[in-house]
């Protein structure tokens, strides 16, 4: 039966969304936004903040950086140094997490522009997807080869502690198995296919080199491979939960990453990820250690010097000109 509801009330998903998160006695919104994935930013949003990238600075960076909690010390590495505040950026949301400074910083690590991100967004902070992922499509319009992206994880393999550097082999994005996946909604085909392959998405030959990184820097002992969890957060991982991510493989868990790299994958990027190891995830319920943020950016910090000295070597050894295997040619 067709419905008698004029086309001027019929309510979009979004409205819909909205009207749940209001009082139901006052009317009153009670949040802005759910981490829902639509709406989505047009191709237009991503355009204005590249326009505006270009003709605020001179960079014309290959490599972005997205540093992870406690780890945007990197960016104040970059030589010939030009810094916005996310709030001047048209398009781009604001950082809301302790660690995470707010500022795209422009500037040049071992011969290559680069722009580092010192802060990220977060799923939970209440961004959508598509606003957490914002960046990585403005650096592709900005001409970004290769993206880095750094975290703060726990551990649940028994062979990686605190302090520890996992090179990201390969994720498993969680929220993405409920429908939370930033590429949901109209496929923009000028960045990627609607149904992009994820097989390759952290480049192999980025994370080789890496490892003999390592054993220049003599850091082979504190590093390993492995599997990166998102979870949705901001809560971490009850024992249960802990004792379930172990079972199914993962190596360490955070609450980032993941959608960047589908987003960076999908527009072509060749990708490369680490995670500090920060805390072991409490597995037993025996044991009474339990984690918090400020822990997590302690051993950030204490690492930081480490992360910094093998990315900025990945960088001064990477080829710039290798788009790795989702490469399909750009489009802009
Ligand atoms: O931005 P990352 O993934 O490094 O941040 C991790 C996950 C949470 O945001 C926070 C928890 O301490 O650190
Ligand atoms: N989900 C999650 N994120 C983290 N980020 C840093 N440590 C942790 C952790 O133990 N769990």
């Amino acid at each position: 039966m067709q419905s008698k509801e004029p086309v001027s009330s019929v309510r979009t998903r979004a409205q819909a969304s909205e009207m749940l998160l209001c009082s139901p006695s006052t009317g009153e919104r009670l949040t802005s936004r759910v981490p829902s994935s639509p709406p989505v930013c047009s191709h237009d949003e991503y355009q204005t903040a590249a326009d505006w990238l270009r003709t605020h600075t001179r960079h014309r960076p290959e490599v972005a950086i997205i540093c992870g909690s406690g780890l945007g010390m990197l960016a104040d590495t970059l030589g010939c140094q030009e810094s916005f505040a996310y709030s001047d950026v048209p398009g781009f949301p604001q950082s809301t997490v302790q660690g995470h400074a707010g500022r795209l910083v422009f500037g040049v690590l071992k011969g290559k522009m680069c722009v580092c991100m010192q802060g990220r967004f977060h799923m939970y902070e209440g961004h959508t997807l598509s606003k957490t992922t914002f960046p990585v499509r403005v650096f592709k319009l900005l001409g970004v080869k290769t993206l880095i992206v750094t975290n703060a994880a726990g551990s649940l393999a028994d062979g990686l502690q605190p302090g520890d550097i996992m090179i990201i082999k390969d994720h498993i994005n969680f929220p993405g198995f409920v429908g939370l996946n930033p590429l949901i909604g109209p496929n923009d085909d000028k960045f990627g296919p609607r149904f992009p392959a994820m097989s390759n998405c952290y480049d192999k030959e980025l994370r080789c080199l890496a490892t003999e990184i390592g054993k220049q820097l003599e850091i082979t002992g504190l590093m390993r491979e492995g599997v990166y969890a998102m979870v949705g957060g901001p809560n971490f991982e009850s024992i249960a939960e802990a004792r379930l991510l172990h079972r199914l493989g993962v190596d360490a868990v955070g609450m980032s990453t993941a959608p960047e790299v589908v987003v960076a994958t999908h527009c072509g990027l060749r990708v490369f990820g680490l995670s500090l190891i920060t805390n072991k995830v409490v597995k037993t319920y025996e044991d009474s250690d339990s984690v918090n943020h400020e822990g997590v950016l302690e051993v950030s910090r204490l690492r930081s010097v480490t992360v910094q000295q093998l990315v900025t070597e990945l960088i001064g050894k990477m080829d710039i000109n290798n788009n790795g295997p989702n490469d399909a040619g750009t489009k802009f």
